[in-house]
């Protein structure tokens, strides 16, 4: 029995009950949306349709046997730490490990950056938010962007601008046209949000001009950038691209990393990389939200990085990955129908569909899903939900011959949407 069913089964035990619900909760509570991420993988844990729409890794890179075999060793030789409560920034050892990847791998000084541990990048955004966001601040989003990362900023009533992209990540050009009128008017924004390596939901990557001129532009008009890169080590063709992060002289990037896609997301464990003084203000944020990030999962981490296992998987992810996008690719060129598009990244976990204007894919959704096959309705990734044509397919969770099917299930599924 899935999740779901046990949740109805109980819901109709319990009935609707005596008290009246809805009143207890606060006015912020009130106004929170469901992810449509989360509650697709509800819908799909316990049938056969074929999901192209979480972005779960796939569970045969889960290095399980190494996982035993350092968990072995960390509760024999640290079990007095690995159990205890930690500090708030995280196991100073681990930090350090994860500040000297970071400058091997992406060109970031360690005399620049502090690293704090967080329970999955996910908590990161949730304390950008709390720590950074005043109701009312302007906050740049790409459009489509994360939308758990919109769930998480709302929380804190923003005004979200959302700035276009194209196959080339966030169109830097029409943001630097945005700031110059919003500079007209006297008004500034606290910060650009960007997923700039293999952009969750599209797949691109911002270029690398653009990433220079962004920075530029953030000394120019004085905000903040997070720049969101869980995917970063994902690359399956093409050239590496520095991070923003690494043209960062001043502090104004913070960078967020996890383990969630190069180790295991049920860890849930990510790291900020930012300048200390925003860190310490984050730390006494999540000193009042969780206390620590778990210990014995940043212990694991610790060694799986320290010894040099990350570094001999990530190549191995990569082959895994790579012919599921390749499948995915050759699948939509062979059955999408004409006035179909999509975009085609050098890495990470998702492609993006675009249809032809009028057809409304959250609509559409319950056809698909009757014909055994889910995806991410795009509507949900724009801040304004203005955008109805879109979707997002993942390709890393399920293999080659099924990653075919999905896709010709779902061509004959638009097809009948662009005829009716
Ligand atoms: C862009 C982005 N940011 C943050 C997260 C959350 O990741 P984590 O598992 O580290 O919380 C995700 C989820 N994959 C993501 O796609
Ligand atoms: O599909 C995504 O973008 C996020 C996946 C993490 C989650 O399961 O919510």
């Amino acid at each position: 029995m899935g999740g779901t069913e046990v949740e109805e089964k109980l819901m109709r035990k319990l009935g609707s009950g005596s008290l009246d619900f809805e009143t207890y909760f606060s006015d912020k509570a009130k106004g929170m949306k469901a992810s449509e991420i989360r509650e697709l993988l509800k819908l799909v844990e316990s049938s056969d349709v074929i999901s192209l729409a979480g972005g779960l890794p796939a569970p045969e890179t889960f290095p399980v046997e190494k996982i035993k075999e350092i968990a072995q060793d960390v509760l024999t030789h640290h079990a007095d730490k690995a159990l205890q409560y930690g500090t708030t920034k995280g196991f100073t050892p681990l930090r350090l490990t994860l500040a000297d990847w970071m400058e091997k791998r992406y060109g970031i000084p360690t005399s620049k950056v502090e690293i704090m541990m967080v329970a999955g990048s996910q908590q990161a955004l949730d304390l950008i938010g709390r720590t950074f966001i005043n109701p009312g601040d302007l906050i740049v989003v790409e459009g489509p962007t994360y939308l758990a990362a919109l769930n998480a900023f709302k929380y804190y009533d923003p005004e979200f601008i959302s700035i276009p992209m194209d196959d080339n990540g966030m169109m830097v050009d029409l943001l630097e046209e945005k700031l110059r009128k919003l500079n007209a008017e006297g008004k500034k924004i606290k910060f650009v949000y960007t997923v700039s390596t293999f952009q969750n939901p599209m797949g691109v990557t911002m270029s690398l001009d653009r990433r220079k001129r962004l920075i530029e532009l953030a000394r120019e008009y004085d905000f903040l950038i997070v720049e969101d890169s869980p995917y970063s080590e994902l690359r399956y063709s093409g050239e590496p691209i520095p991070p923003i992060k690494h043209f960062d002289d001043e502090g104004r990037v913070m960078y967020l990393g996890t383990f969630s896609k190069i180790l295991a997301p049920g860890f849930r464990l990510g790291w900020i990389a930012a300048h200390p003084h925003f860190i310490r203000k984050m730390e006494i944020a999540k000193q009042a939200v969780d206390l620590c990030a778990n210990t014995l999962a940043q212990l694991i981490a610790w060694k799986y990085v320290e010894e040099g296992y990350l570094d001999e998987q990530i190549p191995k992810i990569i082959e895994f990955y790579k012919p599921r996008r390749d499948a995915m690719l050759e699948a939509l060129e062979e059955y999408m129908p004409e006035g179909v598009r999509w975009t085609k990244p050098e890495g990470g976990m998702f492609i993006w569909v675009t249809l032809p204007e009028g057809i409304d894919t959250k609509l559409m959704m319950e056809k698909a899903v009757s014909k055994g096959v889910a995806y991410v309705p795009g509507e949900a990734f724009f801040a304004h939900r203005d955008v109805k044509n879109t979707m997002r397919l993942n390709f890393t969770y399920v293999p080659e011959e099924k990653i075919r099917e999905g896709v010709k299930r779902l061509a004959e599924v638009i097809e009948e949407e662009m005829k009716a």
